[in-house]
């Protein structure tokens, strides 16, 4: 790849007050860590350090330059205003703009915009393009996947993946954007062929000083530098305000209102798929999912009018669909079916999700439902006495455990979910803090015809104590202990 000059990066960002020295660029990185011989290091003030604080670790691994908010000691370097800020459009130029040979598909909301942008990836491929998908799960080019590290990447590794994308032919990327995502410009510079609403709903807290700034941030991605279209789905209140604020072209979708321009109806969730008839102006379709629960019904719609929005033939989009077998860590199956008990992973982790799942899982039960639930440390706090409340709303036997407590006190978190459960006052609460013992609790509980749902975790490989971090996936750890009751029993 031919390199950029220092100096037209500078040109090419907000705020450059200064540059000094030359450099010519062949990469970025915002982390001293992955840097590689000739990036340019993007030196962010952070929350617990300054960037320039690893300048020699960047230096050693080969970094040419540095841009910050002051000059580096022993790199050519671009000093600006707000690093931030700058880190989409220097990376997007270095990567010679990526998103203009791409068409990509942004989804934001508080749920759903993993599910929605893996039904996206199954629609536009079986629509005959050819796809890559950036989730929370994975990077997924069409020659090549990699782990993610974030919902949305850091704007450096997001522009370096759609440029590897391009360079393997993709046509269409989807793409998950979160509001820390948006927040922190991760996605600026990132031109989108349309971006969908899904919802909002309590989460972030911690992040985010309200709800209302939740809002703004995510109302960012529907600015009309950023996309051509939007879709929005109207069935909350702040989907409403969007859409009826947004300067661009909008689909509005619904899973009621036949006043939106995509609205469905016939919706039937059964414990092998869902379906419905989604009415659009080209008439109405049949949608089949392999994906559980009705929520998915808004994911597809999300998708469908995102879809229809960008000109994809709706027909192949909708057999696309029903391609996807499953969303990893989303309502997946993890029992065989041979022992009369529906056993699912599921990545809920606040009251609006539990309050569109939980309803579904006790219809499938002819028994109990049986909810293993704990809460994330260093992650909003008002969130876990809620938890704790809906999931015995709803459950016959609540267990409450441990997921990842970080840096935070396993007990307090736990006390707080175990507070809420108790405090609904309808379900039996067991705790058990070690996860796996957890696990075998709630199946020595099931009986043929229960449904056991292990929520709040979802496909994450790891659980983190402190700063001790160890493999845990609950869909294998699950499946293990079914089979040995299966095998003991
Ligand atoms: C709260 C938050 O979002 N923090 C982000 C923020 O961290 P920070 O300001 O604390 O950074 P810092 O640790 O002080 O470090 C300052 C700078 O030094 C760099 N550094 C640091 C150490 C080192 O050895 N070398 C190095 O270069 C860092 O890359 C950073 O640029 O800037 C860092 C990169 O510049 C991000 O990696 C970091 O994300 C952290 C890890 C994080 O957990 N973010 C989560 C909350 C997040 O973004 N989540 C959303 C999804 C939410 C959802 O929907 O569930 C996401 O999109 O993933
Ligand atoms: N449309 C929806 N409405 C309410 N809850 C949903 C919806 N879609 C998914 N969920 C719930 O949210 C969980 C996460 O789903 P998904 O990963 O698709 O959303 P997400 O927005 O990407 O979440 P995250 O950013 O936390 O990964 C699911 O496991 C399910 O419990």
């Amino acid at each position: 790849m031919g390199g950029h000059d220092l100096a037209d990066i500078a040109d090419a960002v907000p705020s450059a007050s200064a540059v000094y020295g030359d450099a010519v660029v062949t990469g970025v990185s915002d982390d001293s860590r992955t840097v590689e011989p000739g990036d340019l290091y993007l030196a962010f003030p952070g929350r617990h350090a300054h960037g320039l604080d690893f300048e020699l670790e960047a230096l050693a691994r080969g970094a040419v330059a540095i841009l910050s908010d002051r000059p580096a000691v022993s790199l050519p370097s671009v000093v600006v205003t707000n690093p931030r800020s700058c880190a989409g459009p220097a990376s997007a130029l270095v990567h010679r703009h990526p998103s203009k040979g791409l068409r990509v598909y942004g989804t934001t909301g508080t749920n759903g915009k993993t599910s929605t942008t893996y039904l996206l990836g199954a629609a536009l491929s079986a629509a005959g393009e050819t796809v890559g998908t950036i989730t929370g799960i994975s990077i997924a080019g069409p020659r090549t996947t990699r782990p993610a590290a974030r919902t949305t990447p850091e704007a450096a590794v997001l522009q370096q993946s759609l440029a590897a994308m391009r360079d393997e032919g993709a046509t269409s990327v989807a793409l998950e954007v979160s509001s820390h995502g948006l927040d922190q410009g991760r996605v600026d510079a990132t031109h989108f062929a349309a971006v969908g609403f899904t919802n909002l709903t309590r989460d972030h807290l911690d992040y985010h000083r309200s709800m209302d700034e939740y809002f703004a941030v995510k109302s960012r991605l529907f600015e009309s530098h950023r996309t051509e279209v939007a879709a929005i789905g109207i069935d909350g209140d702040y989907g409403r305000r969007l859409a009826s604020s947004v300067g661009v072209p909008c689909w509005t979708w619904s899973a009621s209102d036949p006043g939106a321009d995509i609205h469905a109806d016939r919706i039937r969730s059964g414990p092998t798929g869902t379906s419905f008839t989604a009415h659009t102006p080209d008439g109405p379709l049949d949608v089949r999912l392999r994906l559980l629960g009705p929520h998915q019904v808004d994911n597809a719609l999300t998708a469908l009018a995102m879809l229809a929005a960008t000109g994809v033939e709706l027909d192949a989009a909708v057999a696309g669909f029903e391609q996807l077998t499953h969303v990893p860590g989303r309502l997946e199956r993890v029992d065989d079916g041979r022992s009369g008990v529906v056993a699912l992973v599921d990545y809920m982790h606040n009251t609006d999700g539990q309050h569109r799942l939980l309803p579904y899982l006790r219809s499938l039960s002819t028994g109990k439902l049986i909810v293993v639930i704990g809460a994330t440390g260093d992650r909003d706090i008002g969130k876990r006495f809620p938890l704790g409340a809906t999931a015995a709303e709803y459950a016959d036997i609540v267990i409450v455990t441990d997921e990842s407590p970080f840096s935070e006190d396993a007990d307090t978190i736990r006390d707080a979910v175990v507070d809420g459960a108790v405090a609904a006052g309808s379900a039996t609460v067991l705790v058990e803090p070690d996860r796996r013992d957890a696990f075998e609790l709630a199946v020595e509980h099931a009986r043929h015809g229960d449904v056991l749902v292990v929520a709040g975790r979802g496909c994450d490989d790891h659980v983190v104590h402190g700063n001790r971090s160890a493999p845990f996936d609950d869909r294998v750890e699950l499946r293990a202990v079914l089979e040995n009751s299966a095998s003991t029993s």
